[in-house]
């Protein structure tokens, strides 16, 4: 385990309910936003972005149905550097605000006409707003990892001179390696006395590796999605940081992981998206065995081909025979069904697994291996 890490509070701050549903295609109701929240809550998720209060009366009415609930979680609001963004958050009822301002030349350009003076002159009137209103104010900058390094920290040592509480750094096109990431975030962490917090993407499958970059740099907090939802590939998964911080450094994030998978459903049926078989710790196949040499090593000791205990995120693992499956496998799951092959029967069974999986494109259900070894047995039979 790093110790450095291990000697700090790391923490979550979900924003399934604001980066997640920015994907693509995805609306959630209020009820399914009230849902997730109360789940999010429920398992030990610290911090929740809630959503966008300057979309309008159905989002307001959303962030207020979560405040009223009553939950552990800290919530912050998400804002652009506008006052009237600043005024629907203080409708919404929110006691935390994010203020996120451009820090690349290229997003200066297309929001500030380049201007990056008037970006920051709108920062600290928009800051001096929300602290007048008894918010506590976040500050991000929206992308950090194509900004001119020393720009962005002037940025945010200026946000924290007007009274911010924390920094984001945003890999908001996903384009950093981990790397890159730990030298970057480390500036910044090294320059600043308020917590840095880690928002990765996905766009090159690194948002993961790249927030666990950030943890070790120094980052105090990190911006998750369930199922990793959000903008274009989508965002650092919550299950996948949690569990690699469990895994990796040994440390747990005071969340109930057993609890990932069930999370995981609820999202995907509100998202109206189905998660990938392969997707990590929570797709269909995370804890599958197909493959004979894996199922019979699994049989034997299931941690062989497990990277952990299925139990620990809600899972169990199971067995699929299909095209790769070895006798070992298929021998256990005819006993399984009272039926015992000798070894000529088993081969001549494997071929027609095989044939069949080709056939159907995908694993065998048990009555339809059950059905293949029916003419086997009575072939045997006759030939007696
Ligand atoms: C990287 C991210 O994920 S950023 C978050 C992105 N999320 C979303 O956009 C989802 C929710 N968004 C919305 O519902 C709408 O875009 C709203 C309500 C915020 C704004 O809607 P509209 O007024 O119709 O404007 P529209 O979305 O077309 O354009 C965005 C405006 O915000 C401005 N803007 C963008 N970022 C910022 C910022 N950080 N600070 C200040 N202004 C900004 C743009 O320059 C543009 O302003 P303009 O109208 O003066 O040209
Ligand atoms: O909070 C911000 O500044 C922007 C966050 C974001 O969604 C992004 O950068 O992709």
């Amino acid at each position: 385990m790093s110790n450095s890490i291990a000697a700090r509070l790391i923490q979550i701050n979900d924003t399934t309910l604001r980066d997640g549903e920015q994907a693509a295609g995805v609306a959630f109701t209020i009820e399914e936003k009230v849902a997730i929240a109360q789940f999010l809550d429920a398992i030990g998720v610290q911090e929740l972005e809630v959503g966008i209060p300057a979309m309008g009366q159905q989002e307001i009415e959303a962030i207020r149905a979560i405040g009223e609930l009553g939950l552990a979680a800290e919530l912050i609001g998400w804002n652009r550097a506008n006052i009237a963004d600043i005024k629907a958050s203080v409708a919404c009822g929110l006691k935390r605000v994010h203020v996120s301002v451009p820090v690349s030349d290229i997003q200066i350009a297309a929001k500030f006409h380049g201007q990056w003076r008037v970006m920051l002159g709108r920062l600290r009137d928009v800051i001096h707003v929300a602290l007048d209103h008894g918010l506590s104010v976040a500050v991000g900058g929206e992308d950090s990892s194509r900004a001119d390094s020393l720009f962005l920290l002037d940025v945010a040592y200026y946000a924290q001179s007007l009274g911010a509480f924390r920094f984001r750094f945003c890999d908001t096109v996903g384009i950093l390696d981990p790397l890159t990431t730990f030298h970057q975030v480390r500036q910044l962490v090294q320059t600043l006395s308020i917590p840095v917090e880690m928002h990765t993407h996905n766009d090159l499958g690194l948002a993961t590796a790249n927030a666990l970059a950030g943890i070790q740099a120094g980052a105090l907090s990190v911006n998750t999605t369930v199922n990793g939802l959000g903008e274009r590939a989508g965002n650092a998964a919550l299950e996948e940081v949690v569990m690699a911080v469990k895994q990796i450094y040994g440390m747990s994030l005071g969340i109930d992981t057993k609890r990932l998978l069930e999370l995981s459903r609820l999202v995907a049926k509100a998202a109206n998206y189905p998660v990938p078989p392969w997707k990590a710790i929570v797709g269909e196949n995370t804890f599958a065995h197909e493959s004979g040499i894996h199922a019979d090593a699994v049989l034997k000791n299931p941690m062989t081909y497990q990277p952990f205990d299925p139990a620990e995120v809600g899972w169990t693992h199971h067995f699929v025979v299909g095209k790769h499956s070895g006798r070992h496998l298929v021998q256990k799951v005819l006993q399984q069904n009272g039926i015992t092959l000798n070894a000529d029967e088993t081969q001549t069974i494997l071929q027609a697994i095989r044939d069949r999986s080709m056939q159907v494109k995908r694993g065998l259900t048990t009555d339809e291996l059950l059905s293949l070894v029916t003419p086997v047995k009575d072939t045997a039979h006759a030939t007696r």
